[in-house]
């Protein structure tokens, strides 16, 4: 029989929360999906010490919710949403693996940073954020799958060729905390990628499987924009945790991004919220404060389509040029740096990394 929507919903209005009401009352559920047997949703806490305070009640959720018959597999995400910021040779046919989803061994997380369009920043976001949880102590890697266009080791100020002294496995380099991989190591500079659809999956497969990468807290995998085959072979091969989809705040870059998000729901992968990047802009003369691309756009198509917001990151001329040196601003101090240090604090609180 399957199940209901309401009677998942009744069995988690049962749960007290430690400070009154449950995660009904309180409105706390997102991104509830039943399918076959299995439940997933996200819990959106109000800050992140209500999201420390939240987890036993996530997992008393998780319970309670695998006793409910025909419940096979439940999971159960936290977010913590915080006040608004301040704003070898890579290349192959996949080889066969066992069906369904698969953990990588000894990465605890994986996160996938998608965006619905090129441009908004995706790569600058999971660039910033790998550097931020890396000073907040956690084991962070950063894994480049824009195959088309990879980024990630020149914002990151990474170029030299991993070694490989096997031949097999491919030892990742580290930047800023962080350890890190792109196909753009592994290619000769102006060289092109002009694989298909197999090809992209067996080097996809190969920086995930044969990169050292050690024991992770968590793995952030930047994607390449909108919603090809990349995306559908990371989320259908590999356990991803959840996904972050970044965008501009104007109408177009959210049209797109819903695609994405969509894309996401389609593949099972849990949203694990949504990041407005470029979001206001200050004059270094004059302070005056304007939107370039308009203002709250995400935030408001978070509510309407009932997925977390995390965040708003400004549009600012030292985080293009951060990137542009190999020198992720967050690796710095000041307001910019501490924007992406709440995020990641956020991500830290909810359990996502
Ligand atoms: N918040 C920001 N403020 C200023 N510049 C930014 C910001 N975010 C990104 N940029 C700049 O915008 C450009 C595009 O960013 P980025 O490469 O991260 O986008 P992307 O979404 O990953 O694009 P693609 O997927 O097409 O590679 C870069 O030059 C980057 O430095």
């Amino acid at each position: 029989m399957p199940i209901a929507r309401e009677s998942v919903l009744a069995v988690l209005d049962r749960i007290p929360l430690p400070d009154g009401g449950t995660l009904v009352s309180r409105d706390l559920i997102r991104a509830l999906t039943v399918e076959g047997d299995a439940v997933r949703f996200v819990i959106e806490a109000p800050s992140a010490e209500a999201a420390r305070a939240l987890e036993p009640v996530r997992a008393e959720a998780e319970r309670a919710l695998r006793a409910l018959p025909g419940v096979a597999g439940v999971q159960a995400v936290m977010t913590a949403h915080g006040p608004a910021a301040p704003s070898l040779k890579i290349g192959q046919h996949p080889t066969p693996q066992a069906a369904g989803p698969q953990p990588i061994a000894g990465i605890d997380r994986i996160i996938a940073i998608g965006s619905g369009k090129g441009g908004v920043g995706k790569s600058t976001v999971s660039s910033n954020l790998a550097v931020a949880l890396a000073r907040q102590g956690r084991k962070v890697g950063l894994l480049d799958a824009d195959i088309y266009g990879p980024s990630q080791a020149r914002m990151m100020g990474v170029n030299r060729r991993p070694a490989s002294p096997d031949g097999k496995t491919i030892l990742p380099p580290s930047a800023h905390g962080v350890t890190m991989m792109s196909l753009g190591l592994m290619l000769k500079e102006d060289e092109a990628v002009i694989w298909r659809g197999p090809m992209l999956m067996g080097a996809l497969q190969q920086l995930l499987g044969q990169v050292a990468w050690g024991e992770l807290d968590v793995l952030l995998v930047d994607l390449p924009p909108g919603t090809g085959d990349i995306q559908l072979t990371l989320c259908q091969r590999t356990q991803v945790t959840g996904a972050i989809v970044v965008s501009t705040p104007q109408d177009v870059a959210l049209l797109d991004a819903r695609k994405a998000l969509d894309m996401f729901r389609k593949l099972k992968t849990p949203v694990l919220g949504l990041i407005e990047n470029m979001s206001s802009y200050v004059c270094p003369n004059c302070g005056h404060e304007a939107h370039i691309f308009g203002h709250g756009g995400v935030a408001e198509e978070a509510r309407r389509l009932d997925v977390p917001f995390l965040g708003e990151l400004p549009l600012d001329l030292s985080i293009r040029l951060a990137g542009d040196e190999g020198r992720p601003v967050a690796a710095g101090e000041g307001p910019i740096a501490e924007a992406y240090a709440d995020l990641a604090r956020r991500l830290v609180a909810g359990g996502m990394a």
